[in-house]
């Protein structure tokens, strides 16, 4: 930890980090990418109820309006539910769906699935209805190419018993799926798209130099295993991770990007 001169954005963030942060906002063109929930947002029952906390949120929006910086947020949520949570202006990067959809400067890029996924999305629907409706407290959240079968409000038995029958009753109607474990939900797809296939995209698509990525659940690991030598990537939270540096949680993940707004804005000031 740094000591008590320090001034206090800089003071309960680990040193490593602090000097990590002020090397990334050097970078000629950051591209900033978020994780939502468990990251940004705490989590909470209902997940139309989640929001960003106020400190990470104006973070946000600094780095959001300054030069030769971008940031995307990079969700598991469906597209329309990431940009209802976190209600940031247009040009914030929107990436939904674990990297499915995506919702670039260009209205006009949209997810079109074929005639077959549509198939497969109806069947699946049909075997997880089912699976959720069996079982207490267990409910289903509709995706453009999946569903997330929640399990927060269930009993642990339950909850075990929802997610060991339904990934047998999917895989025994659908073949090729993609499941994924996160807190407290399975999450069940047509198509196989990664956060890090996603961070990849932003990364051309921006032309970063350096990339920060923050995030706290599985899924996230594939964004950290895209970074590079120059990127820095935390996690918050537990949980075994290939991520650089890791805080405690979202209200360090908010000091963080409020440091490396303060840190940006004095760069790109500078120049
Ligand atoms: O990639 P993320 O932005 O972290 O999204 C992952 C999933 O987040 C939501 O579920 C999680 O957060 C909810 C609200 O805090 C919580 O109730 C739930 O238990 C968590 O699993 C969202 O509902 C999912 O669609 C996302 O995939």
């Amino acid at each position: 930890m740094v000591d008590v001169d320090t001034p206090p954005r800089f003071s309960r963030l680990p040193e490593p980090l602090v000097g990590a942060l002020r090397e990334l906002a050097r970078t000629p063109r950051l591209l900033v990418a978020l994780d939502f929930d468990g990251t940004l947002a705490p989590e909470v029952d209902e997940p139309d109820r989640a929001r960003a906390l106020p400190e990470a949120r104006a973070a946000v929006l600094r780095l959001l309006g300054m030069p030769r910086t971008r940031v995307a947020l990079v969700s598991g949520r469906s597209l329309a539910s990431l940009e209802h949570v976190s209600q940031l202006p247009d040009h914030a990067l929107l990436i939904g769906s674990h990297g499915i959809e995506i919702r670039l400067d260009d209205p006009a890029d949209h997810l079109s699935l074929n005639t077959a996924e549509l198939k497969r999305v109806d069947l699946l629907h049909e075997v997880l209805a089912e699976v959720a409706d069996s079982i207490d407290q267990v409910w289903l959240e509709p995706k453009p190419a999946g569903f997330a079968l929640h399990t927060r409000l269930a009993t642990e038995h339950n909850s075990r018993v929802a997610h060991l029958v339904a990934r047998s009753e999917a895989a025994a109607e659908l073949d090729d799926l993609t499941v994924r474990n996160g807190k407290n939900v399975l999450e069940f797809s047509v198509r196989s798209t990664t956060k890090g296939e996603a961070i990849e995209h932003l990364r051309e698509y921006t032309r970063a130099s350096a990339v920060f990525f923050a995030g706290d659940d599985v899924t996230d690991e594939d964004g950290f295993a895209a970074l590079g030598a120059d990127d820095l990537g935390l996690k918050a939270g537990e949980g075994s991770t290939l991520a650089n540096y890791r805080v405690k949680g979202p209200t360090e993940i908010a000091r963080a990007l409020s440091l490396l707004a303060d840190l940006r804005e004095g760069d790109v000031h500078e120049q």
